[in-house]
This record gives structure tokens, C-alpha cells and sequence, in this order.
């Protein structure tokens, strides 16, 4: 079924990730979800070397936070990880928990934090992403490769980034590689859904930050990037058509982008597991940044 055929109700749940997993209950999977996301930041803080707290931007939450390899490697990647949590959940805080896996490959890894809703709406979000990404490079420009991760909203705000028009900008970044795992790319569904209240996006609004709007835009800018879109199995109906048919619409444009629906994993274990140096994602991204 078309998202504009739905009653509300059943739109509502095809948006609500945490009613989809086979796992738990959803109020169980959703608390889970934070405690693993805690528990593996806490872990990586305590293993690598950290910068927290680096400014971005002259905003209140425009802070990154670096987790450092213990490396004399000059081949060294850095992985960009954008969080989740419908821009009004989550924050940089809980957003290192993938580094320890990769800074044991001299993967420098940089979780962004930006404003959530209410306080921040999506203008300002995805305008801040791309200035992290800009502040990133003029930071590190030694690095061999620059890499994007998001998850969920997150997932949504990595493809604003690769579909920026960087004439405005001081530098045009090159972006070797982005996952995009479990994401949203069409904004319009969720207009009328509990997830716009605290955002109280526009249509307007909607539209001009749909990466499914944006294909032409990302083809510009980023032609170069190998794109990985990634769904779970268990994510709802409404979630694996989201990426199914912007996988499809890049693909279209001839874009070097591949589609991995991942078994045996729901909304919030799709991105856990990252944790796991043997987890296919995290093999996957390795394997694109020459470290397998
Ligand atoms: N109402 C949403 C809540 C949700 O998506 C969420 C809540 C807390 C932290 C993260 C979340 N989502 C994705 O990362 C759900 O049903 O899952």
C-alpha cells in the first residue's frame, strides 16, 4: 500500500521502528537500544584516544567528538557517524560506540552532535552536518579517505550531506564512501505522523530536505562515492521501501550505490552491532576503506 492511502494509525506504526522488532517489546528494545549504545560509547571512550567536545560552529551543540587510534600509519580513514533517533532523540553521547573496531584498523572515527528537535528544526540540523563534514576536513586534511555513517534520522541527514551544493561553502569535500543504514529519504510521510511534532516541518520544509528529492544535486556533488544503502530485515514495510526506492533512484542515475538487506536484524540491532569487529556491516565498511 501507498503511504498516502494509510489511516493515520497504520502510518503511525509503519514509523515506529521500536513496534517492529521480533526481539522485544517495543517500550524493551528502545531502552535496550540506549543502554547498548551507552555501554559501547563508555567502552570506546575508555580504549582510544579521545578529543570530546571539539567546536564546529560558533551554535551550542555544534560539538564533535574524535576517537583516536594509537597509530603511526600514514593511510589513515576517517568514518563521519551521524546519529539517530528522529532528530529528537540521542546525541553525540551515546555515538561512539562503533569506534573500537575501526580505530583498531587506524580508522579515526568522529561522532557529530547537532540540535535536536525541539530546540533545533531540520534546517538548522542538516546545515549543521554539513558544517561538521566542512570543519572535519580543514581539521584533518591528512587523512587518505573521508567516509560517512548514519543511522535512522541520521541515515537521512548523511545523504543532505552528500547531496550539498558546496559552492557555498570554503572547501568541497571528497566523500569516498557513506552507509546509510535503515534511513528515511522521503520526508513527506511523516508529515502528519507523531515523529513532525516536536520538527513541525512544513511541506515546504519537507521537500527541500528530501534526499529523493535531491538525486540530481548528490550526482553533482557526489559522483565519486560509493554508497552503500542498508535496511533490516525486520524494519517495517514503510522503512525497507524508503531505501528501496532511493537505492533504486540512484542506481538510476548511474550512481556507485549497492542495496544490503541485512538478516536476522531489526531498526536498533542493524546498527548495534557495530560494536562487533565480525559483524557484516562492520567487515563491509572495513572491507571499503582497503582494511579487510
Ligand atoms: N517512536 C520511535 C522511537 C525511536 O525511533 C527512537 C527512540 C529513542 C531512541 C532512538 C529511536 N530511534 C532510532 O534510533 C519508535 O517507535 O521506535
Amino acid at each position: 500500500m501507498q503511504w498516502m492511502e494509510m489511516k493515520k494509525d497504520e502510518l503511525e506504526k509503519q514509523y515506529s521502528p521500536s513496534r517492529w522488532s521480533h526481539r522485544m517489546a517495543a517500550d524493551d528494545v528502545i531502552k535496550a537500544h540506549v543502554k547498548a549504545l551507552k555501554e559501547g560509547t563508555e567502552q570506546a571512550r575508555s580504549l582510544a584516544q579521545t578529543l570530546i567536545n571539539v567546536p564546529y560552529g560558533d551554535g551550542d551543540g555544534e560539538k564533535l567528538d574524535v576517537y583516536i587510534p594509537r597509530t603511526d600509519s600514514l593511510d589513515v580513514n576517517l568514518v563521519i557517524y551521524i546519529h539517530g533517533g528522529y532528530w529528537q532523540f540521542l546525541s553525540k553521547e551515546e555515538s561512539g560506540f562503533m569506534a573500537v573496531p575501526l580505530i583498531d584498523k587506524d580508522v579515526v572515527v568522529v561522532a557529530v552532535g547537532y540540535t535536536i528537535a525541539p530546540k533545533g528544526d531540520m534546517d538548522l540540523m542538516v546545515s549543521q552536518v554539513r558544517r561538521s563534514v566542512v570543519s572535519v576536513i580543514q581539521q584533518y586534511s591528512h587523512i587518505s579517505g573521508l567516509y560517512l555513517c548514519g543511522h535512522s534520522a541520521g541515515a537521512h541527514l548523511a545523504a543532505m550531506v552528500l547531496s550539498t551544493d558546496w559552492s557555498q561553502y570554503s572547501v568541497t569535500p571528497n566523500i569516498k564512501g557513506a552507509f546509510l543504514v535503515s534511513g528515511i529519504f522521503d520526508l513527506l510521510p511523516i508529515l502528519s505522523t507523531y515523529v513532525n511534532e516536536p520538527l513541525k516541518m512544513t511541506e515546504e520544509v519537507a521537500v527541500r530536505n528530501s534526499p529523493s528529492q535531491l538525486v540530481p544535486q548528490l550526482k553533482q556533488s557526489s559522483s565519486g562515492c560509493q554508497i552503500v544503502v542498508a535496511v533490516a530485515q525486520n524494519d517495517s514495510p514503510e522503512f525497507r521501501k524508503q531505501s528501496e526506492e532511493y537505492y533504486k533512484a540512484l542506481e538510476a542515475a548511474g550512481l556507485n550505490v549497492t542495496m544490503e538487506d541485512v538478516a536476522n536484524t531489526d531498526h536498533f540491532s542493524i546498527i548495534e552491532q557495530l560494536v562487533d569487529a565480525d559483524y557484516h556491516l562492520t567487515k563491509l565498511l572495513l572491507k571499503m576503506m582497503g582494511k579487510s
